[in-house]
């Protein structure tokens, strides 16, 4: 178990194989009788939806559900607008809660839908794909995409409690796998010692499952104590989003052809590609992450990185501040470091990227 301590809340991720059956039980530890919304998708509904509701039911909770089409096009102003037109007509109060049943997608859309009813909402997260174990779930950021512009409307509003039980992953597709573990790397690359240690010896797919919980509890772990001492992002937070600024670039750019986790390995590589040229990333650290990256199967270069029309794109970071990005570079495993670059010298960088 890790807990998270930020200043409105304090609360749990549970980390535990097996606790998919008992979540009426570890629900009713941290929220009285209610109204519940479950929010989850087509694919998790059809595997997770009836048994969970049965569990909330037997726990004494009056459970609605809304499903909806599995993807990230469900990260939407139309998905949210159902959400909260939902609780609306089933008269939730501010005594009630939403529960996300799902990965990286209906979390971020059901943490909106939390903090935007009413003004806020009970929320918790049963985290069900890798990058909701490892990542989305924890922290409290919650968006929906606008248009082509990802993550561009949500809110910093951290959840009751999380649970995660690694025997999800058992029924994840292995590309969906894959996707979360490039967040896995991400956080070793920034954590480094025992952490970077431990996803060099990942060598194949089957090695994520079997070593799944302890790369969820050293993500979960070191994404705590970041979150920890900087929720709204005013410093070392940005560090969370190594190879977000191309990776969120590109992943738009592909219009669906590439996960988030795909398009941040490839982003994660092209940023540490450019220090490397500047001195600022070690060539050996460029290596040992491309081969944690490529060993799994995740992509680390795209044609993408060197169109023109990302530059519009990475405007829209939520890093940039009047004209000025703050790009993630690390050092050496275990060291990140904030680099400020002008958009100008970002389309030098691209125009010359291959
Ligand atoms: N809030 C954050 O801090 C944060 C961090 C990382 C990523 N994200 C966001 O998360 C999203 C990506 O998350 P994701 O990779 O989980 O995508 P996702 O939620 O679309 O899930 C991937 C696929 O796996 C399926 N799935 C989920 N759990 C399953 C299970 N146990 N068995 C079978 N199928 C299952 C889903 O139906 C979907 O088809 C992106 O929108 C990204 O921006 C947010
Ligand atoms: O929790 C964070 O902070 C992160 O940056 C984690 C990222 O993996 C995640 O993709 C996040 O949603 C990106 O946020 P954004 O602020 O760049 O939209
Ligand atoms: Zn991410």
């Amino acid at each position: 178990m890790v807990t998270v301590s930020v200043p409105e809340k304090t609360y749990q991720v549970q980390i535990l194989k097996g606790m998919r059956h008992e979540i009426g039980k570890r629900i009713q530890q941290v929220w009285s009788t209610r109204q519940v919304l479950v929010m989850t998708d087509e694919n998790v509904a059809a595997l997770y939806l009836s048994d969970t509701v049965t569990q909330l039911q037997a726990a004494g909770y009056q459970v609605t559900t809304l499903v909806l089409p599995a993807g990230e096009h469900s990260k939407s102003l139309a998905c949210l607008e159902k959400a909260i037109a939902r609780l609306a007509e089933k008269y939730f109060t501010r005594a009630d809660g939403v529960i996300a049943l799902g990965g990286g997608v209906i979390g971020d859309l059901a943490g909106l839908t939390a903090a935007t009813y009413m003004r806020g909402i009970a929320f918790i997260q049963i985290a069900t794909s890798l990058t909701a174990q490892v990542d989305s779930s924890v922290g409290g950021k919650t968006a929906i995409n606008l248009g082509q512009t990802k993550n561009i409307m949500g809110t910093f509003y951290q959840p009751d409690l999380v649970l995660i039980d690694p025997t999800y992953l058992k029924t994840l597709a292995n590309r969906d796998l894959v996707e979360g573990y490039a967040e896995v790397v991400k956080s070793s690359a920034l954590a480094g010692g025992e952490f970077w240690q431990l996803t060099g010896r990942i060598q194949t797919v089957n090695d994520i499952l079997t070593n799944a919980s302890e790369l969820i509890t050293q993500s979960v772990t070191y994404k705590a104590k970041i979150v920890m001492q900087d929720e709204r992002e005013t410093g070392i937070r940005k560090y969370l989003n190594f190879g977000h600024t191309i990776g969120h670039a590109i992943e738009l750019l592909a219009a669906g052809g590439l996960r988030h986790g795909e398009a941040v390995s490839i982003g994660m590589v092209a940023i540490t590609k450019r220090f490397v040229a500047e001195n600022v990333s070690s060539f050996e650290f460029l290596q040992a992450l491309s081969q944690r990256l490529r060993v799994v199967g995740l992509p680390i270069t795209s044609a993408l990185v060197s169109q023109p029309a990302m530059i519009a794109q990475l405007a829209h970071d939520k890093k940039n501040l009047s004209g000025i990005l703050q790009l993630v570079a690390v050092k050496e495993p275990g060291q990140p470091v904030i680099i400020k670059k002008s958009l100008a010298e970002m389309t030098e960088f691209i125009e010359g990227a291959s």
